[in-house]
């Protein structure tokens, strides 16, 4: 798949912008703060309806103003489909070929990115709020069950939370409501538990080789999934339920008087294990760069096999923080297969064919000065 092209009013530093784009690579090239990676998040937002770095719609919409549009054609194999996401103080609105989306769930999945930035860098090393981000957005958008899934859970989550703060200030040690809010908390926590599980047995299938490659047949990759609840089986459901209401009772005390949910999906993590050694704590900053790299050109090959065409790849300021043998590599993996955004302060670093093919995008004040397409 392939976005043709882009309408941005009010997004960010854009006041309007309309762009139209090469299937394969196109590189945004300007100065600091000009606005390439507002134009990444917007493809990003489009895509997925939220920001791969604020969860804070309002932040996107131009300042001093009330609201903020993103519109594009999506090129699918035999199909275009026109989509629009609007920002408003009031909330966000998403169309598909003009048509309002009751759900977010029916919409996210339709264009599938995958963005590489610094940050993924920091996927490995980085706090476990990062990995759990990655996993939902990945997830989500191959699986609308899963969104479903991880939505009644946070709002029961909060219910949940809101309670425990309530029991943590009264007198009252009446549970029963508590007791009736578990239980319904720990049928979603299964079905996500599940769903993750074998997202990342996929993801491994994929990220596994790659990495042998990427390391020369040196390393060897492993996805551990790692639960915030001790189970020793995480394949038998009946008995993980078990285990969430046993381990809940448990905690109870320490729960209200924290006066927050200390079990669940929103506490589960993820550990990456190179030639069975923890790469969190024993890996080279090579090592952590190889395993992150392995991740999102996983993912890359994951999304085709699911969804049978290849996302729109999103490299923020990422192919000046990899060495030429890495940046080599990525380069070649996505080479005329993959429609690719790059954004950039200036093409010189970049050797590869790929970029000298590229369509170029000329940013400065959230202006195009120019769109050699
Ligand atoms: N809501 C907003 N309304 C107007 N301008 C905004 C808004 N949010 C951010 N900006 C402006 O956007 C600019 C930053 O753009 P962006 O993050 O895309 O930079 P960049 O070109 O990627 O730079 P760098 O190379 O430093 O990452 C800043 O000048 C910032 O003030």
């Amino acid at each position: 798949m392939y976005i043709k092209d882009l309408q941005l009013k009010h997004f960010r530093n854009y006041e309007q912008l309309q762009l139209n784009f090469q299937n394969n690579v196109n590189v945004i090239i300007g100065e600091n703060a000009q606005g390439k990676t507002n134009l990444m998040e917007s493809i990003y937002v489009l895509a997925l309806t939220k920001s791969h770095r604020t969860s804070n719609d309002k932040e996107m919409i131009r300042w001093d103003e009330e609201y903020g549009t993103i519109k594009g054609t999506l090129q699918k194999k035999n199909q275009h489909v026109s989509l629009q996401l609007i920002l408003s103080k009031k909330g966000k609105k998403a169309k598909l070929n003009h048509l309002e989306q009751m759900k977010l769930s029916q919409y996210i999945g339709v264009m599938n990115v995958v963005m590489f930035a610094p940050e993924d860098l920091h996927l490995v090393k980085g706090s476990p709020q990062v990995r759990r981000k990655f996993l939902d957005m990945e997830l989500g958008q191959v699986s609308p069950v899963y969104l479903h899934e991880l939505s009644q859970y946070q709002r029961i989550l909060q219910q949940r939370n809101s309670l425990l703060r309530t029991l943590q200030t009264s007198r009252d040690r009446n549970y029963l409501m508590l007791e009736v809010l578990t239980a319904q908390l720990v049928k979603h926590a299964v079905k996500i538990v599940e769903k993750r599980i074998s997202f990342i047995k996929l993801l491994q299938d994929w990220a596994s080789p790659i990495h042998s490659q990427i390391s020369r047949e040196t390393e060897k990759l492993e996805i551990i999934y790692k639960p915030s609840i001790n189970v020793s089986d995480l394949t038998d459901l009946t008995k993980m339920e078990e285990e969430y209401i046993k381990q809940f009772e448990a905690e109870k005390e320490r729960e209200v008087s924290r006066g927050t949910t200390l079990l669940g999906p929103h506490r589960d993590d993820l550990v990456f294990m190179v030639n069975d050694k923890n790469v969190q704590t024993f890996g080279s900053q090579g090592q952590q760069r190889t395993t992150a790299l392995s991740l999102k050109l996983a993912e890359i090959e994951l999304i085709k096999e699911e969804v049978g065409e290849y996302p729109i790849l999103l490299l923020d300021d990422v192919l000046s923080e990899l060495d030429d043998y890495r940046q080599t590599h990525l380069l070649n993996a996505i080479q005329n297969k993959v429609q690719t955004f790059v954004t950039t302060t200036s093409v010189d670093g970049i050797q590869h064919e790929t970029i000298k093919q590229a369509n170029i995008i000329n940013v400065s004040h959230g202006t195009i000065i120019s769109n050699v397409d």
